[in-house]
């Protein structure tokens, strides 16, 4: 039986990132990305952006939605101050394997929870489940067609607060339109664009960051 792309993304990580060290985690994935396989991770370049509007943020809690191998988990989780947390949904099972090694290996667990499911069931859970107020933060990079159904939902479910800060991947390559076109023109958000490129490539893509402003009604 032949190993799938994210056990041997994870194999990379255990044979070449040091226990507990997040930035060499970080540094081994990109590694491998960059010159054994490429993978849907935000790397380096985007994730200096990442990086900083984290950093500028400083979440007490944050979630994030598509987990995938756990990259930008582990980017995240380094970034946040002490006592703060991280939620990150991910659906499917052998990526949440993976990614749950990898923010091990990170020494990041105690300050992430993966969870597995779908935004649709989990994100009207999240309050009575995790004792979730709203968040500070939200990473959106998942599934381009539910970028825009999951941010009416957090906006829903009331887990979204004045400030609030959504950062979104892939809004060029390969892109989410409806929801570009919604946090851009919608009264509710302040939404400014990163340029930057693909993840290990030259193709253009960027980062789209909106921060929600509240509802006008009282
Ligand atoms: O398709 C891309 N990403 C899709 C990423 C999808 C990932 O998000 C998970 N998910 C689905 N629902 C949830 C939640 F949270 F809602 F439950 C989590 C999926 O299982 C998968 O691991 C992509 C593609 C390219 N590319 O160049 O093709 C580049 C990128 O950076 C990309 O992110
Ligand atoms: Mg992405």
């Amino acid at each position: 039986t032949h190993s799938s792309r994210p056990q041997r993304l994870l194999r990379a990580v255990q044979k070449g990132a040091v226990r507990g060290d997040a930035r060499s985690v970080v540094a081994n994935i990109d590694r491998f990305c960059h010159h054994s396989e490429w993978a849907m991770n935000i790397g380096d370049e985007k994730g200096a952006i990442l990086d900083s509007v984290v950093s500028e943020v400083n979440p007490a809690l944050a979630l994030e939605l598509g987990t995938y191998c756990g990259y930008s988990t582990v980017r995240i989780a380094r970034l946040l101050p002490p006592g703060g947390r991280l939620i990150t949904l991910e659906f499917n099972p052998e990526y949440a394997a993976v990614a749950r090694q990898v923010i091990e290996w990170a020494g990041l667990e105690d300050s992430v929870q993966l969870v597995e499911g779908g935004s649709g069931d989990w994100i009207p859970q999240l309050k009575e489940h995790f004792g979730v107020q709203s968040f500070d933060f939200v990473f959106l990079d998942h599934w381009k067609e539910r970028y825009l159904p999951d941010i009416h939902l957090l906006e829903e479910c009331e887990l979204l607060r004045k400030g609030t800060v959504v950062l979104a991947d892939n809004v060029v390559c390969p892109g989410a339109p409806d929801y570009l076109a919604y946090v851009r023109n919608s009264p509710a958000y302040q939404s400014s664009y990163f340029q930057s490129h693909l993840e290990y490539t030259k193709a253009v893509d960027g980062l789209e960051k909106s921060v929600y402003l509240g509802t006008t009604d009282a």
